[in-house]
């Protein structure tokens, strides 16, 4: 199916598990999220919060010893991809939804040059015109500041991780899809080069009406470029909103916490202040109350015992006890 426009997500109640040795344990509990057309979708949160996990669920690639237990991912023009299989599964990954996955620096092909792979690609999507296919890509990678027709004419180990990166982007943009997906595209760049490689992203992103969705650790790449922001925690989206507004006034206690602790350029390093405690494994993940209580300043006595619904108002998601309801919290020894 061709669509012209950028298509909306749908995530709703989706829930995977790993399989470990303790059993099959979720790393996404129910996560319901929307991407609006055309918009730039942010996902932040500590390591091991379920942002991977998400982003592979978007293109039904999450794989064993994972699987998606429950729940629905409705992309307008695709359908619900959790129920596609085979050859139409093939299909739609990098011609509908371009993607970067997280270990983008080492998926090239060692044996192929990076233009036989595109080639390659290229064909296996039946496109007519090749020439355009690597026109385009030589003009992408020019745009990242790399010689595309050297690029195109090398092998994995004659390019640099940040290279390798930016080859990861090409080939997410390249095929067209109107719906991307980037894992961390950036982490091996320096900080200028990255901030380039965004504004690349957001370019495109623009030009040709796409939607998508940008998986980082770093709040500063998430502030910079995206419209829309989720934060996720134990597997939950814990609070999204308008960039904007998440960041100028948080409502989720975990929100506010990684904003706090942030570092400045300006003023007092010790301002920064890291968030007590660790965030919880697949193995410690509270299996009933709220995921993040254990860390939580606000924390009431309901929060042990149920898990709370993600409640939006005011275009804004937030899934906490205690927001916008006063209550004695009990307060965790770190705080005191
Ligand atoms: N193949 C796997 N087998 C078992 N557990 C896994 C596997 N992949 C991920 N997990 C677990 O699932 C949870 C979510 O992992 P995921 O990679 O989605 O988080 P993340 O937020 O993307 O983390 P990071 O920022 O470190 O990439 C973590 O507890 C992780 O250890």
């Amino acid at each position: 199916m061709t669509r012209t426009s950028a298509p909306g997500v749908r995530v709703k109640d989706l829930t995977v598990v790993y399989k470990t040795p303790a059993g099959e344990l979720p790393a996404l509990g129910g996560v319901s999220l929307s991407l609006a057309p055309g918009t730039i979708t942010g996902i932040v949160g500590e390591s091991g919060s379920g942002k991977s996990t998400l982003a592979l669920s978007l293109l039904n690639a999450v794989q064993p010893p994972g699987r998606i237990k429950e729940g629905s991912v409705e992309i307008d023009g695709l359908g619900n991809v959790v129920e596609l299989t085979g050859e139409e599964l093939r299909r739609a990954r990098g011609r509908q939804v371009g993607y970067v996955f997280q270990a983008a620096q080492n998926s090239l092909n060692p044996l192929k040059t990076v233009g036989k792979q595109l080639l390659d690609l290229g064909r296996s999507h039946d496109f007519d015109d090749l020439p355009a296919l690597l026109k385009d890509a030589r003009a992408l990678l020019g745009r990242m500041g790399l010689d595309g027709g050297r690029v195109l004419d090398s092998y994995q180990h004659e390019l640099s991780g940040g290279m390798r990166q930016r080859v990861g982007i090409m080939f997410a943009l390249v095929l067209n899809a109107h719906l991307v997906v980037l894992d961390e595209p950036t982490t091996a760049l320096d900080m200028i080069t990255q901030a380039a490689i965004l504004k690349i992203v957001r370019d495109v992103h623009h030009e040709r009406g796409l939607t998508t969705l940008i998986i980082t650790h770093d709040m500063g790449v998430a502030a910079e470029v995206t419209d829309s922001l989720a934060v996720m925690y134990g597997g939950r989206v814990v609070e999204h909103g308008p960039t904007t507004e998440v960041l100028g006034s948080p409502r989720h206690p975990y929100t506010k916490g990684l904003i706090r602790a942030i570092p400045r350029l300006s003023g007092d390093i010790d301002e920064a202040r890291a968030l007590p405690g660790r965030p919880p494994t697949l193995g410690t993940i509270p299996k009933q109350g709220c995921v993040f209580r254990e860390r939580c300043p606000m924390r009431i006595a309901v929060c042990d015992t149920v898990d709370p619904e993600p409640v939006t108002r005011d275009a804004r998601t937030v899934a906490c006890h205690a927001v916008g309801r006063p209550a004695t919290p009990i307060v965790p020894k770190e705080y005191v």
